[in-house]
């Protein structure tokens, strides 16, 4: 049986997004982070026709449902209701929220990108469950990046929403390495997100093993 949404979205306060690399398939790059104990998986394929992302999104789902872990879709709200998929991540440049919701409904998690307060304020109105927030450096695995937020960043913007009232998980996102988590986590964030950190470790499902235990000491 499905999990509860909020159980789906918290799953271990790690996501990690896939990307394109020439060393391993979106397929190999999920199986390693579910392997390594990720419980949360977003299919991230840029430049890539709905038709293409299909067939490799229903056996990521396949497996992310072996592992328990959710399973979200970037950008494309149809392909996440056809196929039943957890949810889907919205940017800035793809459907509003608010139109994601009603295509969607109450079950499926929606996450919106923020930059800044305000972008949160926005996603928090429209209905989002959490938000991307970033980037909190420099990273190659996204084009035209945002300004860099850093740990005051996020400081900030979590001060804000707590002078606001407003409780919404914040995940970090944006060149984010192991060795960031801790400080990260120290600002008030609910979770990250990684790829890149991943992917050009050595062993990936040895670096989220690494990953998961010491989220597990942040909790
Ligand atoms: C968890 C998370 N946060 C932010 C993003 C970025 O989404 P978006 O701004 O739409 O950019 P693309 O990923 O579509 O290039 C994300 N995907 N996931
Ligand atoms: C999708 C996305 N949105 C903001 S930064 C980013 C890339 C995250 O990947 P990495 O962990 O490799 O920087
Ligand atoms: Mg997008």
């Amino acid at each position: 049986m499905r999990k509860m949404k909020d159980e789906r979205l918290k799953n271990g306060g790690m996501q990690f997004i896939t990307h394109y690399t020439e060393r391993y398939s979106y397929l190999d790059a999920a199986r390693m982070a579910l392997e390594g104990g990720c419980r949360w998986v977003q299919l991230r394929m840029k430049d890539t026709p709905v038709e293409t992302i299909e067939p490799v999104a229903l056996e990521v789902q396949a497996l992310c449902r072996q592992y328990g872990a959710t399973f979200i879709i970037d950008d494309h709200v149809e392909l996440a209701r056809k196929l039943h998929a957890d949810g889907v991540h919205l940017g800035k440049k793809d459907m509003p929220i608010a139109d994601a919701r009603r295509i969607l409904g109450a079950e499926y998690i929606i996450g919106g990108t923020a930059n800044t307060f305000e972008d949160v304020l926005q996603h928090y109105k429209a209905g989002a469950d959490y938000i991307g927030c970033g980037p909190f450096r420099y990273t190659t695995t996204k084009k035209n990046l945002s300004p860099i937020l850093g740990l005051e960043g996020y400081t900030a913007i979590i001060h804000r929403m707590q002078e606001k009232d407003i409780h919404l998980p914040i995940v970090a996102i944006g060149g984010i390495t192991i060795a960031d988590i801790p400080a990260v986590m120290q600002t008030g964030v609910s979770g990250i997100a990684l790829s890149g950190t991943v992917l050009h470790a050595d062993s990936p499902a040895d670096e989220m093993k690494r990953i998961i235990s010491l989220m597990e000491n942040e909790k």
